[in-house]
């Protein structure tokens, strides 16, 4: 369990994001929101209610219009553009809907070129990309193509590369969008591991199921963030 004097891993401060225009359209209205290290949160809110855009803003691939966005206790809004990709790469693992898998590289290749821009020596990229690919539960297929693995599959060579630079963060965008249910439901129950093992997640869905799978779910609805269920001592106020 969390404790509030931790620092947080996400800490937004009167964050908000209107887009210019015209006319402009306000998809975040201020809020603040915490939090801390290995939570597991759930984001829910149906289309048009702003996920694509709180996603966005916390992925650090858009800019709030105002407020304060710290990162694991780096500012990022007052960060020049290179300084925000470093700690994209450093901070954030990203698991996307669509899985973003490289079709002619092996699952062992996709988890290693996740780690080809820092300096880690090839040996260790290998050993690390072997020990994430266990820790998901698929060194069995390693060696296979994207194309010859199952979905769930897919999402779990998808999410060994998120984890394999050590992120403070597992952001996960409609991680089960493309999956049966069965599947799906093996998915949250990795993640349902991850958590227990310590990993900080965030899933943003419109699907209420998938949203019950948080330990604090927190609805989005016209740009305003409330927390809905809370079961740790962290606040969300909008
Ligand atoms: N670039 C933009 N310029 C102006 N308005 C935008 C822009 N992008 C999104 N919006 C508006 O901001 C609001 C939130 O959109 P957003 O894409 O974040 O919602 P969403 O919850 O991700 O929707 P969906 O589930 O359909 O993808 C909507 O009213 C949308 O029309």
């Amino acid at each position: 369990m969390p404790h509030s004097d931790q620092a947080a891993v996400i800490a937004l401060e009167g964050l908000g994001l209107t887009y210019p225009g015209p006319p402009p359209v306000t998809a975040l209205h201020p809020c603040d929101l915490r939090i801390a290290p290995g939570e597991f949160v759930t984001i829910v809110g149906p289309s048009g209610s702003g996920k694509s855009s709180l996603l966005n803003v916390l992925g650090l691939l858009d800019r709030p219009t105002r407020g304060r966005y710290l990162l694991n206790g780096s500012d990022t809004a007052t960060a020049n553009d290179s300084r925000r990709s470093a700690l994209r790469g450093q901070q954030i693992g990203f698991v996307f809907q669509s899985f973003h898998l490289l079709p002619h590289r092996s699952a062992q290749e996709n988890v290693e070129l996740a780690m080809v821009y820092g300096r880690t020596p090839r040996r260790v990229r290998r050993q690390k990309a072997a020990h994430v690919l266990a820790r998901v539960g698929l060194s069995h297929r390693a060696h296979a193509l994207p194309t010859r693995l199952s979905g769930g599959e897919r999402q779990r060579v998808a999410i060994a590369r998120a984890l394999v630079a050590e992120p403070a963060l597992l952001l996960c965008d409609e991680p089960t969008g493309n999956l049966d249910s069965e599947t799906a439901a093996a998915i949250l129950d990795l993640l349902d591991q991850l958590h227990r093992e310590g990993m900080t997640i965030l899933v943003i869905t419109h699907d209420g199921q998938v949203a019950q799978r948080g330990q604090r779910v927190i609805s989005i609805r016209d740009g305003v963030l409330t927390e809905t269920t809370i079961n740790t001592e962290a606040v969300a106020s909008c």
